[in-house]
């Protein structure tokens, strides 16, 4: 292809015809589409600066022409080597100015493409960076020796926890009553009551009477929560003048202590201060132990404080460290208020678990309230995270006197529901939980805030009325039809 250029050292690139009127101008083309395209986008500076070395180029080749510049032909043989020669160095300046050129639009275009380039990444790194910061969630190959257990303690907390936010005082035999039938149903842990002040709870007074009124079954543990050492005392003076018969249990073998996550909760539960009330503890913790009990421990508000807001897990953390250093086997952890998410209480667990000092899941036990109906998804985030214990009350029953409008616990029928249809275990009869919800919900003139023991009740309610049916021929129906 002949180039138009070649012809024409004069012309100026990018000038389509050219003013010396060779015949090689033309058939002026368009320059190499690319060069054009660079031309313009460096703009005038490179056009007069080549402009202006082409013209240097031009004298020079003028002063080269060696013919006698009579015969045309050769002035144009001549013109056109000069302008060959001339090509070649403007080539030559083309390929040495050009890819400095080059290179300056590549960073420049490099640099404004990665601009978005680089925000993607950046906002995709975002979320695994907040996540590298949270330690990772333990999966069962990672929990400690024991921990893949598919077996679930359910810890049942409705004689006390649910009890103790009724606004009547419960007899103790009703109390008694209702853990009987618990244990019957094959539960393992029932809380059966405190040894705090009277004047700060009174649903709680006669606690004694109940231990010595109700069913000691030798493999079920009934703790009862302690304060302080006033409340140790009355436990021990209860238990020094109850001896167990021959080959019988104690009234009980088990306490628990509780603190909170706040400073705030922990004033308005037990009237001092986080620190106050862990110094407070540590002799009671100690002398249960010298006496044979087993003790637990519970951490209030590990989500949210009625009182103060959102709460810090680094400090849920902390509190669950002492009460495990103390020596309680086992603690739990008290979503008050029931306003934790399956977000939240994740969070929460893994800073108790993760890091320095990391409380394994094998000590943790789940502590959840109803309030927002998270209760039974919290249960599962926990169990998810390698946790094994689970409280719960029968029915849904109960509340906390010092976390206005918390409910109850998360019902222990539908938490049972939910395992007996997983791949976990838990103990209990489901089928004489909901009947026993349902009970203590009538006795207390309450709604059954279970699900899963309304269904059932509602299920068994029909499969009776159809028993009905079928006794009486259908002659209620019959009778009713001639009405
Ligand atoms: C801790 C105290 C006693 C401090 O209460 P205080 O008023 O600071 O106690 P005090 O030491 O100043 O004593 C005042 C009076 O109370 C008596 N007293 C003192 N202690 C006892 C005792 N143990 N049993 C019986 N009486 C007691 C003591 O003898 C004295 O009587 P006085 O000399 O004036 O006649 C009080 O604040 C209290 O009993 N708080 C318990 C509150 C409570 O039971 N809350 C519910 C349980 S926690 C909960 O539900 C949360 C949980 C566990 O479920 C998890 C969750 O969901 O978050």
């Amino acid at each position: 292809m002949r180039h138009a250029r070649q012809s024409c050292t004069l012309c100026a690139p990018g000038i389509s015809r050219c003013s010396c009127d060779t015949s090689a101008c033309d058939v002026l083309e368009p320059s190499a589409g690319l060069l054009d395209d660079i031309e313009e986008s460096m703009g005038r500076s490179w056009s007069s600066q080549a402009t202006s070395t082409e013209r240097m180029m031009g004298a020079v080749g003028d002063k080269r022409r060696t013919g006698t510049g009579d015969d045309p032909h050769d002035q144009d043989h001549q013109v056109t080597r000069d302008h060959d020669a001339l090509h070649a160095i403007k080539l030559a300046f083309l390929h040495f100015s050009i890819w400095p050129l080059l290179s300056l639009l590549f960073a420049m275009f490099s640099r404004q493409l990665s601009r978005p380039l680089r925000a993607v990444p950046a906002l995709r790194r975002t979320p695994a960076a907040a996540h590298s910061a949270v330690p990772r969630a333990r999966t069962y190959a990672s929990l400690p020796a024991g921990q893949n257990s598919k077996f679930v303690n359910i810890v049942e907390v409705g004689p006390r926890d649910g009890l103790q936010n009724e606004k009547f005082i419960i007899p103790p035999a009703l109390k008694a009553e209702l853990i009987n039938r618990l244990g019957r149903a094959g539960l393992r842990t029932i809380e059966a009551g405190s040894f705090v002040s009277p004047e700060w709870v009174p649903q709680m007074a006669g606690t004694d009477e109940v231990l010595k009124l109700m069913e000691k079954h030798p493999d079920v543990h009934y703790p009862v929560l302690v304060p302080n050492m006033k409340g140790l005392d009355n436990l021990l003076a209860l238990l020094g003048s109850n001896p167990p018969a021959e080959g019988q249990p104690p009234l009980t073998d088990e306490i628990a202590v509780f603190t909170a996550a706040t400073d705030a909760f922990c004033k308005a539960n037990t009237n001092c201060t986080i620190a106050e009330s862990l110094a407070r503890l540590e002799p009671v913790v100690q002398l249960a132990l010298q006496k044979g009990l087993r003790v637990r421990g519970y951490v209030s508000v590990v989500v949210e404080c009625p009182y103060t807001g959102k709460v810090d897990p680094k400090k849920v953390k902390e509190v669950t460290r002492a009460l495990l250093d103390m020596g309680c086997y086992e603690v739990s952890l008290g979503d008050t208020t029931g306003a934790g998410t399956p977000w939240s209480i994740r969070t929460m667990l893994h800073t108790v678990m993760g890091g320095d000092g990391g409380v394994p899941p094998s000590k943790l036990a789940a502590h959840f309230h109803d309030t927002f109906g998270m209760g039974v998804v919290n249960v599962l985030t926990a169990l998810s995270l390698g946790l094994r214990t689970v409280d719960t009350a029968v029915g849904g029953l109960g509340g906390c006197p010092y976390s206005p409008g918390a409910t109850g616990n998360v019902a222990t029928e539908d938490v049972l529901y939910m395992l007996q249809k997983s791949e976990l275990e838990a103990p209990g009869d489901l089928e004489a939980l909901a009947e026993i919800g349902d009970w203590i919900s009538k006795e207390l003139k309450r709604d059954n805030s279970s699900r899963t023991g309304k269904a059932i009740m509602g299920r068994k309610a029909r499969e009776r009325l159809e028993k009905e049916r079928e006794n009486d021929g259908g002659l209620a129906e019959q009778i009713a039809s001639k009405l």
